[in-house]
């Protein structure tokens, strides 16, 4: 198939004097759209613009306003731009979890760039899942891809202080435990801390991926923190628009975006910033559909050590506002090269590297965005962990509180251990029903176990691993107890739980073994946890799997919840679908799809 003189795929679909029937049959519907045969024949790239917002995504709703600066960006360098729908991602709505549909959106987004007269795409992401599965999906076609945040809500406010979206939650749930709160005062309290059009205004999972698709590359510089209400998220929108046709006349593709090195700078930067514990699985996602080594490992080995700078709820006080006012993304990474832990010489979608980016840029409050040699915590990335509970499972160093490091890490023989009996709850619902049960018996020295929570298990990995302790151990003062689980935790959540445990029970990971009251004993400085159970044991129980099977797996109750389970991997290799994974840079190595008719 070939177009008349235009490298642009799109003419292919609209100018192939080849097949003219098809030709014809191509532009007459787009004409409908009120496009000209003209302009579909010249050299002006076609821009998709994939709009994840909708009234269902109120998180990525204002994108709706966006488009049409971002149109007139497209239009003013000389593009022209086509909108369509993604499948909605909205992570407070969608049951049972959004986690299930992250892959459903990719697949369906590699279909609409791989199948539709496109020569690039502006990325409309913001919710959590919004902005992995847009990357992923851009990675697998593997067009000019550019991505523009929705941008957070305004900062939160209530009584005199900030409250964040999200971590209000878990704070509000606890004083709604100690009866300082009814339900009325509750639920006003949690919305005080949405204020505006946006995603949550905290260092929760959609600020992180916003930035670390920043950081990898993937948006402009500056262009994540900018409140979504702000002006300024108007003018980067019309910014975007105008750098997506300058991307696709370069031919500057996701693959020269992508490398091993861009994933590096991320994974310091999701330190730096506190970021949220679903980043590994989203970005190891990202890197499988490039096909960029990159492992669970290396986000100790490379973003363990590295230091908490910005001051952000759940790890700090402050908000999105003060996010975008001392600096954003560009200050944290301006820092971090200060001390070496930045490759400068990745190349970022204007088609400059990120040390040119960097240039003249700097703190502009240091409470909110501290010093590189003023850090707010040293060492303050993700650890790994592993044992016989599973192979690998992740815990966010910089939320573990003074209260918690005080009742857990706090043996001088032995500062870095804790060991503690094992409560277990099978799902969300055992949780809920049975959590302030006496009989149980849980006390500060208990550890919470969730299982069945993971891809397969829920399916799709639910939120559901911080559990608040008991209402009366609230109220006797303990605000959090050690909790493990092969689900995830809300980025906004400060619970320093041990959480996305791969394999997951419903794998027969080792904590489909695990039974209340076992012994655990987790070691921060080995990176080991483990359940204190003999191995004669341990092979009993593993012989009587088949007792907790149906408890950690629940039957499907959709199609795509059964299609899912039988193709999805584990949290520690991205949880994607794992058939998708050799389809890498399809619009160059597979060529143009089949003529339709
Ligand atoms: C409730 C807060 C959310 C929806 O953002 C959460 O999914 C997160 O991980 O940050």
């Amino acid at each position: 198939m070939t177009a008349a003189g235009s490298s642009l795929r799109s003419r292919s679909w609209f100018n192939n004097p080849a097949n003219p029937d098809m030709t014809a049959l191509y532009l007459e519907r787009y004409l409908n759209y009120g496009l000209s045969i003209e302009e579909m024949q010249s050299d002006r790239p076609i821009i998709g613009i994939a709009q994840s917002g909708s009234d269902l995504v109120p998180c990525n709703r204002h994108h709706l306003v966006l488009a049409e600066r971002v149109k007139e960006g497209i239009r003013d360098a000389g593009g022209i731009p086509i909108e369509f729908p993604t499948h909605p991602l909205q992570e407070t709505g969608k049951r049972p979890t959004a986690g299930l549909d992250r892959n459903l959106a990719y697949i369906s987004l590699v279909e609409v760039l791989y199948g539709y007269p496109l020569d690039g795409v502006v990325l409309t992401i913001g919710c959590d899942k919004t902005t992995p599965s847009a990357l992923m999906a851009a990675a697998t076609v593997n067009i000019p891809a550019i991505a523009l945040s929705v941008g957070p809500m305004l900062n939160g406010w209530h009584e005199g202080e900030r409250t964040g979206a999200g971590t209000i939650v878990w704070k509000a749930r606890q004083m709604l435990a100690k009866g300082e709160l009814d339900y009325a005062g509750f639920l006003k309290l949690v919305a005080s801390g949405s204020p505006s059009t946006g995603y949550c205004n905290t260092m929760g999972t959609a600020t992180t991926m916003n930035s670390l698709a920043e950081a990898l590359g993937m948006s402009l510089p500056g262009s994540a923190a900018i409140p979504a209400p702000y002006r300024d998220r108007q003018e980067c929108a019309w910014e975007t628009g105008r750098a997506i046709v300058e991307m696709v006349k370069a031919d500057r593709k996701p693959s020269d975006i992508l490398t091993r090195e861009a994933f590096l700078n991320a994974i310091r930067v999701n330190s730096a910033i506190g970021g949220s514990t679903n980043a590994p699985i989203h970005l190891n996602a990202i890197a499988r559909h490039i096909g960029v080594e990159l492992t669970l490992e290396d986000w100790e080995t490379t973003g363990a050590d590295v230091p908490l700078l910005v001051n952000l709820q759940p790890a700090g006080e402050y908000l999105g506002e003060d996010y975008y006012r001392a600096g954003g993304v560009p200050a944290v990474m301006g820092e971090l090269s200060k001390a070496g832990l930045i490759d400068g010489a990745v190349l970022t979608a204007n088609g400059r590297t990120v040390a040119e980016n960097l240039v003249g840029v700097r703190i502009h409050d240091d409470k909110v965005i501290r010093p590189i040699d003023r850090p707010l915590k040293e060492a303050a990335g993700l650890t790994v962990l592993s044992g016989n509970l599973f192979e690998g499972a992740v815990m966010k160093l910089s939320v573990i509180s003074d209260e918690f490091r005080g009742r857990y890490l706090s043996d001088p023989a032995n500062p870095d251990a804790f060991e503690g009996n094992v409560v277990v709850f099978d799902g969300p619902e055992d949780y809920h029903h049975r959590i302030d049960e006496p009989d149980l018996g849980i006390d500060e020295n208990s550890i919470l176990v969730i299982r069945g929570a993971g891809p397969v298990g829920y399916p799709g990995g639910a939120e559901v691993v911080n559990m608040r302790p008991p209402a009366a151990l609230i109220r006797a003062g303990v605000h959090a107890l050690p909790c493990i689980g092969d689900g995830r935790q809300s980025g906004t959540s400060g619970s320093p739980s041990i959480l996305n445990a791969s394999p997951e029970a419903a794998v027969g990971g080792g904590l489909a073994l695990l039974r209340t009251g076992d012994r655990v004993r987790i070691d921060l400085k080995a990176r080991s946890a483990n359940m204190l159970v003999d191995e004669a044991e341990l092979d009993r129980r593993r012989a009587d799997l088949a007792a907790v099977e149906d408890t950690i797996t629940p039957e499907s109750q959709t199609p795509w919840q059964e299609i899912q389970r039988d193709l999805v991997g584990q949290f520690a290799t991205g949880a994607v679908i794992e058939s998708a994974v050799k389809y890498q840079r399809i619009a160059q190595i597979k060529g143009l799809p089949r003529d339709s008719h």
